[in-house]
């Protein structure tokens, strides 16, 4: 199976919470200027890119120095509040420094399945890759509360890849792949470099996310690879702290776990 991103030309990127922020929620700035030197250089080669980026809720606790993530909903819409001018304050710094033009777009649950809205959302996006532009797309989590928020980045961004008719995600995580079974808990957990059955699915134990700051762990992964398998769209989950990570995929490099449920 060849599963270099050079044979992707439009790619959706999600990045989660843990792979921006330090423990204290604090933007880990070493990290993020990483991640956007390679998106810059898969920019560079000519692709189209679409950004997700988790983090405001992080950036937020870190910003307000809470000591741990906020329960009420109140106080999360006020760390996203917060978090999300941090965040793309940094994105429009570290992007410029390689002369890319970056835009904000926040979305709620209506937006991608309400269809006027989303034809709006999908004009809106196209308009901005045509003109080189990469969007910077999370959830709006100041007012996306109860049934109109999506809930978690991994589903919001299969479900923009969809809409967008891009050929792949890439998600970029705090863990190397997918095993068989949580490694956090399970030392003898081993790794699955492809999936190309969504049966294969039912036999993994999905677990809960793993870090204080991330959202749906490995299950709200698995939902968008079921999303973009009725899509044949492809996806990868590679490990974000992994140097150059986006650059060993590009050059063809067998790293994470690659999902293709395309019929062959
Ligand atoms: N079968 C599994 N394979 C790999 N990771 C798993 C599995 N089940 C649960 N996890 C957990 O999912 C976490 C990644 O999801 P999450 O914490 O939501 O991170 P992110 O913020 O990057 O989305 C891992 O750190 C791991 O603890
Ligand atoms: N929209 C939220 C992130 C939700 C989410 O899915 O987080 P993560 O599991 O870290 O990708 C935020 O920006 O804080």
């Amino acid at each position: 199976m060849n599963t270099t991103l050079k044979n992707f030309n439009q790619i959706v990127i999600k990045i989660g919470s843990s792979s921006l922020t330090h423990d204290s929620g604090l933007l880990d700035l070493w990290k993020m200027e990483s991640l956007v030197k390679q998106i810059a250089n898969l920019y560079n080669s000519g692709k189209d890119i679409i950004l997700v980026s988790s983090g405001a809720i992080a950036a937020g606790i870190g910003k307000m120095k809470l000591t741990e993530k906020p329960k009420s909903i109140p106080d999360k819409q006020a760390a996203a509040a917060v978090g999300q001018g941090t965040l793309m304050h940094m994105y429009e710094k570290f992007f410029s420094e390689f002369g890319i033009t970056v835009a904000q777009v926040l979305l709620t649950k209506e937006d991608m399945y309400e269809p006027s809205r989303r034809a709006h959302c999908v004009n809106a996006l196209e308009a901005l890759i045509r003109h080189r532009v990469i969007p910077i797309i999370n959830e709006n989590d100041v007012v996306a509360i109860d049934e109109i928020k999506v809930g978690d980045n991994d589903t919001l961004s299969a479900e923009v890849c969809k809409m967008i008719h891009f050929e792949n995600l890439i998600i970029l995580s705090d863990i190397n792949g997918v095993y068989n079974k949580d490694p956090r808990k399970f030392t003898d957990a081993i790794m699955i470099p492809a999936i190309t059955k969504l049966s294969t699915l039912d036999d993994i134990d999905a677990g809960d996310a793993g870090s204080k700051v991330g959202t749906g762990g490995m299950q709200t992964k698995f939902k968008a690879a079921r999303i973009l398998a009725s899509e044949n769209s492809t996806m990868f989950i590679v490990n974000s702290a992994h140097p150059n990570i986006l650059n060993e995929l590009f050059e063809g490099k067998t790293v994470g776990t690659f999902f293709d449920f395309r019929k062959n």
